[in-house]
């Protein structure tokens, strides 16, 4: 019954959207503030939400997912009386958007389902009251380097300690933003300072990569959501691997490779740093440090011909993947760009690798946000990604 009216409903999911928002500030005005000025982003990220919730309605684990989906959205001030309106509305929006698919059976469905996705989220947020996890983490910017026009290497540190795995990300805000999030990967594996870098790509278009780039300033503060991630499995001992970074996608590889050095030097494996152009590999000194560190590891630097389009440097990460051996041996970390992830990952399996053994996580992209597909060919012709902050990898894991 959920299925079925959510299929309806996710056909029309740009209208539902407007509607659902329209509905909640309608009614509840004093609720706007609390959303950020550019809604757009948002939309998917409800939906996303929805449609994990849907798809996952029989998964024994969809309650602790909803529960650190509670913890999350503190950072949000999401209390009980957002939680009712928000209810209030999305069944508004489903009335209005499922047609005749909107029966007393599919609204009884929907209304108990809601009920206990929004119970089991506020359970999860008093919990972490209950543990004394803040909201947010404050931490001050105590380092902000520009390299070249597009990137900046942020420092911070946390005003209380921030537990995290290398590997994660987190989401990011500043007060030049308010009430904006966007992930960013940590790019060092935890310091006896607790000092955090995060790398920031200016994306053109991108509000908040460029408010870190262009506003931010040594001295202001940020906050910092719970940490996130699938990077957080680790290879046993003894296995051999292979770590693709592309662009920025360096910091949580960087971050892996901190923690490799410390607890496994001895490791066999490859390392492929890709970057648009040789300016743009601005992770190399790191890169040779950490190698000197892991003589085990063999790295290739990879960047697009003179001249030639930033995605050339995929095809000839691909060359080289194809040049190597052993690949079912491998277990992969792979960072970077949708495009990157998604070309490299399908060359990977194809070369033998454990398509469960390649771990990497999809971090959105500011400033590309798609309208939905709307029918059922948009659907097919283009898949909508979804991309969000997830919360629902907070330890580290088992491999
Ligand atoms: N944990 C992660 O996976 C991280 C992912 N990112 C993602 O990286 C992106 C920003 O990175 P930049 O440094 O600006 O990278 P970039 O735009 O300079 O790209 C770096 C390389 O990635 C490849 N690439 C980019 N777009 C591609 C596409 N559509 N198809 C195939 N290959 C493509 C190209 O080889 C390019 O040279 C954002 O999308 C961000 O979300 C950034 C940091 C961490």
């Amino acid at each position: 019954m959920l299925r079925s009216v959510f299929a309806v409903v996710e056909r029309r999911a740009e209208h539902a959207v407007a509607f659902f928002y329209s509905h909640l500030f309608w009614h509840n005005p004093g609720m706007r503030e609390l959303f950020p000025a550019d809604l757009a982003p948002q939309r998917d990220r409800l939906f996303a939400a929805l449609t994990h919730v849907v798809t996952h309605v029989e998964d024994p684990g969809l309650a602790h997912y909803l529960g650190q989906l509670g913890r999350d959205h503190r950072k949000f001030l999401a209390a009980p009386p957002l939680y009712c309106a928000v209810g209030a509305s999305l069944l508004a929006a489903f009335a209005h958007t499922a047609g005749a698919a909107w029966t007393i059976e599919a609204e009884k469905a929907w209304t108990e389902a809601y009920g206990r996705v929004a119970d089991l989220m506020q359970a999860g947020a008093a919990e972490a009251v209950a543990e004394g996890e803040p909201a947010w983490w404050d931490a001050d910017v105590v380092g902000h380097e520009r390299y070249g026009d597009d990137l900046t290497l942020l420092t911070l540190r946390p005003r209380r300690p921030y537990p995290y795995a290398a590997g994660q990300y987190v989401s990011v805000s500043t007060l030049h933003l308010p009430r904006v999030w966007r992930t960013y990967s940590l790019a060092n594996a935890p310091r006896p300072d607790g000092t955090l870098e995060l790398h920031v790509s200016r994306i053109r278009g991108g509000l908040m990569s460029t408010a870190l780039t262009e506003r931010l300033r040594v001295g202001e503060t940020v906050r910092l959501s719970s940490p996130g991630g699938a990077l957080t499995a680790r290879t046993p001992p003894g296995k051999p691997r292979t770590y693709i970074a592309g662009g920025t996608g360096w910091a949580p590889v960087r971050a892996l490779l901190e923690e490799a050095a410390r607890d496994e030097p001895g490791l066999e494996g490859r390392l492929f740093v890709v970057a648009r152009a040789k300016e743009y590999l601005y992770g190399r000194a790191d890169a040779q440090r950490l190698c000197g560190l892991l003589p085990g590891l063999h790295v290739t630097y990879i960047t697009a011909a003179p001249g030639r389009p930033r995605d050339q440097a995929t095809e000839r990460l691909v060359q080289a993947l194809r040049a190597g051996v052993n690949w079912p041996a491998h277990d992969v970390y792979l960072a970077g760009p949708p495009g990157l992830l998604d070309e490299v990952s399908e060359e990977l399996a194809c070369l033998g690798t454990d398509p469960v053994r390649i771990f990497h996580d999809r971090l959105p992209s500011v400033g590309r946000f798609r309208t939905r597909p709307a029918t059922r060919a948009e659907w097919l012709l283009s898949p909508p990604q979804l991309q969000w902050h997830n919360p629902d990898a907070r330890a580290p894991r088992e491999p």
